[in-house]
């Protein structure tokens, strides 16, 4: 599965400590992130991770624009609810689409916690057969 990592500054300690906890579950899988957060998890769990543009410069947008094409399949976005972000717009447009393509999306520790769970249980499977319909629909199969 392709698993977006995100977090707002004071939000990175926890997310890279979560990355490491569970990190015999993302190596499982297909790591993005924005660029700043991506850097963090590389060096903490020595995975790789594909790194977009930081958030404020366009990272949450290039995000978006894979789940709008399908290529997402979960989203771990820890967001800082106390401190005003310049790319604010970017951040609201993540998560709608996210409600929009009907993505799994963890935006803080309690509800990472059920994801990454659910993810090595299985119960994001569904999503293999939803990008396997949209792939014979795009004709790429
Ligand atoms: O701002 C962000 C998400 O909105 C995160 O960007 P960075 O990972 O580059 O800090």
């Amino acid at each position: 599965m392709n698993i977006a990592l995100i977090a707002h500054d004071k939000k990175k300690d926890d997310l890279v400590r979560f990355a490491v906890a569970y990190k015999p579950i993302f190596e499982k899988h297909t790591l993005f992130a924005t660029g700043t957060t991506g850097l963090r998890i590389m060096e903490a769990t020595e995975l790789p991770v594909h790194r977009f543009q930081s958030g404020p410069l366009g990272g949450d947008q290039e995000i978006g624009a894979k789940i709008a094409k399908n290529e997402m399949d979960a989203i771990f976005f820890f967001r800082d609810p106390l401190t005003a972000q310049p790319h604010e717009p970017d951040v609201t447009a993540l998560v709608r689409l996210c409600d929009v393509y009907a993505i799994p999306l963890a935006t803080n520790m309690g509800t990472a916690e059920i994801l990454v769970r659910g993810l090595e249980r299985g119960d994001l499977d569904w999503r293999y057969i939803v990008k396997e319909s949209s792939d014979q629909e795009n004709g790429n199969n």
